[in-house]
């Protein structure tokens, strides 16, 4: 049987020669602990092997599955992806609308179709609001031959392969976690989406070769507790009433450093509370419709000493000419393979109606259009976010973009309500008590 003194690899290579004629015993001890030197260093080598392949093993396992449940990925996606982006005639534009069927995000892409744009949607399907309103919205573009990936902003694999795949001349990005309150529930919600995947497609974009230009959702409600009215681009947006806001103040901060070290074009919009048909089931108009329509109560706040709160409220036909005219108008982005060549534009809208209504108008409308009285209770704004009240001042948009709203609060509702009354039904499904 071999001892481990006849092991023939020693363990520094070509430093030590054995020679096993020499029985000094000092020559020995050095030759037993030279002997269980390499014997750990044999043991090492075994383990680091062991690890080395275990996690291999696992790289394989989680590629593997990755691959098998991926959503995206393939010859025929990277068709699919194409033929939505290929824009009629070319020299149009070819542009990501990311939170593709989200509320917005749906009508943008609807417009920019059919006016001969390519557009390619990417939208996570999450589950803020029922995703089923999602998935129609995704029929109706597939429809209209707009394809939509399934994916998240955080995943920088697949918003690399989109830019891989198809040169965009604009990022329509208006994927985010939406909602003033819910900003209490679910903070972090708001980092992931809002901070962390305008970062992760803000890197992509300034690396992407030529760059695209990039249009946003800002909000409202960056003007937090502003009280000059009404709110002018350049007023104070330091006082955040929420995390919501200050989510979206901090991607305005964020999209000026792309543009300052990188040259990427960018357009930011703040949009003052947006209504319409494919809305928000979230947002108070549209839940009030269903708990007016289910007989339900509906809670109306009210601001300190019995004020009224009150809304900017602003239809989503008007928001979308807002959104078109700010993508033809963006100008370019000036670096490439994320080197800036020069001084890009760098631009904030207000995107409002400039005519506040107070949310038991709001109300009073919808009982009009529904024929059904509201069950209303009336209750102290509670301290989660809200702001007393929004208007914009939108004498920037009008003469850059063009943006002039046309609809009213009435007009928009009897829109919203028609359509809610062929999607939902009467009920929703469930009986009027
Ligand atoms: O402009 C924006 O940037 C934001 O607009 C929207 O926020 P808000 O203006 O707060 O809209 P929304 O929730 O419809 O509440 C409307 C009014 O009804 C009141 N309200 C609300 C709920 C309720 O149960 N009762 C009530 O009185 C409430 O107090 C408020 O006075 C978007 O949701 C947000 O994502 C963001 O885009």
């Amino acid at each position: 049987m071999p001892s481990l003194e006849d092991d023939p690899f020693p363990s520094t290579p070509g430093k030590f020669k054995i020679d096993h004629r020499n029985h000094h015993p000092m020559n020995r001890h050095f030759h037993r602990c030279f002997s269980s030197t390499s014997t750990l260093f044999l043991w090492a080598l075994f383990l680091i092997a062991l690890t080395a392949s275990y996690l291999s093993f696992q790289s394989f396992v989680d590629s593997g599955s990755r691959y098998l449940t991926a959503s995206w990925g393939g010859i025929q996606w990277e068709k699919q992806l194409r033929n939505s982006a290929l824009p009629h005639p070319p020299s149009s534009l070819s542009v990501l609308v990311t939170g593709a069927a989200g509320f917005v995000g749906t009508h943008v892409s609807l417009a920019l179709k059919k006016r001969g744009d390519g557009v390619v949607g990417l939208d996570n399907f999450n589950s803020y609001y029922d995703p089923s309103l999602k998935k129609a919205r995704k029929s109706l573009l597939s429809n209209h031959g707009i394809f939509v990936v399934e994916g998240d902003l955080n995943d920088v694999v697949l918003l690399q392969k989109l830019f891989d795949v198809v040169v965009f001349t604009h990022v329509m990005h208006l994927a985010a976690q939406a909602g003033v309150r819910y900003a209490m529930e679910n903070p972090n919600s708001y980092v992931r989406s809002n901070i962390a995947g305008l970062v992760n497609l803000l890197e992509v974009c300034k690396s992407a070769n030529p760059q695209p230009a990039v249009v946003w959702a800002s909000s409202s409600s960056v003007y937090g507790l502003n009280e000059k009215v009404p709110f002018s681009e350049s007023d104070r947006t330091d006082q955040p009433a929420s995390l919501y806001a200050a989510t979206k103040k901090a991607g305005e901060e964020i999209t000026h450093t792309y543009n300052h070290i990188y040259g990427l074009s960018i357009t930011g919009l703040r949009f003052f509370t947006v209504y319409g048909p494919w809305g928000r089931p979230d947002m108070a108009y549209f839940s009030f419709t269903r708990n007016i329509l289910q007989g339900k109560p509906i809670t109306v706040y009210r601001g300190k000493n019995r004020v009224d709160l009150a809304r900017d409220f602003t239809y989503i036909d008007d928001i979308v000419k807002g959104c078109l005219g700010s993508l033809d108008t963006s100008g370019k982005s000036t670096g490439s393979g994320g080197k800036k060549k020069g001084a890009a534009p760098y631009r904030i809208f207000n995107l409002g109606n400039t005519s506040p209504v107070t949310v038991p108008t709001l109300v009073s409308i919808l009982e009009k259009h529904l024929k059904v009285k509201a069950k209303k209770k009336v209750v102290e704004m509670p301290g989660n976010g809200d702001v007393p009240f929004t208007h914009a001042n939108i004498s920037s948009a009008r003469s850059q973009l063009g943006y002039k709203p046309t609809t009213d609060l009435q007009t928009g509702l009897k829109k919203f309500v028609k359509w809610y009354l062929s999607y939902y039904g009467y009920n929703h499904g469930k009986p009027v008590n």
